[in-house]
């Protein structure tokens, strides 16, 4: 709920119309400086605690089917899993909070427009992301390309002081549209898109040590 996020009740209000309007506009929507850096900080903490404990698994470094692999590497990206409910991670369930409530407005608002036809009751846990620099990257895809339920994707990016030089920028191409969308992932960016296939996306070669990203994905 809100209340757990310690947010004021003004922030839901003040962000919800630019995320209905940029989704339905654009199928994308950034937020800057989501919850503020004095909330952003100890969750950026709190992903860096749960890399220094190990608990990041390899991402799959060799795709499982055989046109991938002559791809070679197609994931560069390292993950763990968080409900947000574990003892070390209350900041990273505040923002999880946070993104939820937003999400049921928009989903539940009286101009959600394409957002009004689905019905978003389940969400997956949050995703930490850390992509190790030397050029780690995600080749271009699709989140949801054969619908498996996930109609919006929410990336929360925690990088500070992000230069191009660090790479990392997720560049999305929007379907039927020439204009590409190039993401930095700076600190207290949230990032909503469209899950499916109006989405492909990839995440450019990162070569700053830690690239991380916090992603849910709601269901219709
Ligand atoms: O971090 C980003 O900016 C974008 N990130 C992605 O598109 C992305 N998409 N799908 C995944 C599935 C499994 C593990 C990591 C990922 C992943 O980073
Ligand atoms: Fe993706």
């Amino acid at each position: 709920s809100l209340e757990e996020s310690g947010l004021s009740p003004t922030w839901i209000t003040d962000i919800l119309p630019s995320v209905i309007q940029d989704l339905n506009r654009y199928g994308v929507c950034v937020v800057d400086n989501f919850l503020g850096s004095d909330k952003a900080q100890p969750i950026l903490q709190e992903v860096e605690a749960l890399h220094v404990r190990g608990l990041f698994e390899d991402g799959q470094v060799v795709s499982p089917n055989v046109q991938d692999q002559a791809r070679g590497i197609i994931r560069g990206d390292k993950i763990t899993w968080v409900t947000g409910n574990e003892p070390q991670c209350a900041n990273i369930r505040r923002l999880v909070s946070a993104v939820d409530s937003i999400i049921a407005k928009a989903n539940h608002h009286q101009d959600a427009g394409q957002l009004a036809k689905y019905s978003i009751t389940w969400r997956s846990r949050a995703m930490v992301a850390c992509y190790p620099g030397q050029g780690a990257r995600y080749v271009k895809h699709v989140d949801n390309p054969d619908g498996d339920g996930r109609c919006i994707t929410a990336i929360y990016y925690i990088n500070k002081d992000w230069t191009p030089e660090g790479g990392g920028v997720l560049r999305i191409y929007p379907e039927g549209n020439s204009q590409v969308a190039e993401i930095e992932p700076l600190f207290d960016r949230m990032l909503f898109f469209w899950s499916d296939r109006r989405n492909p996306h990839e995440v450019l070669p990162a070569n700053v040590t830690s690239r991380y990203a916090i992603t849910l994905w709601y269901y219709d």
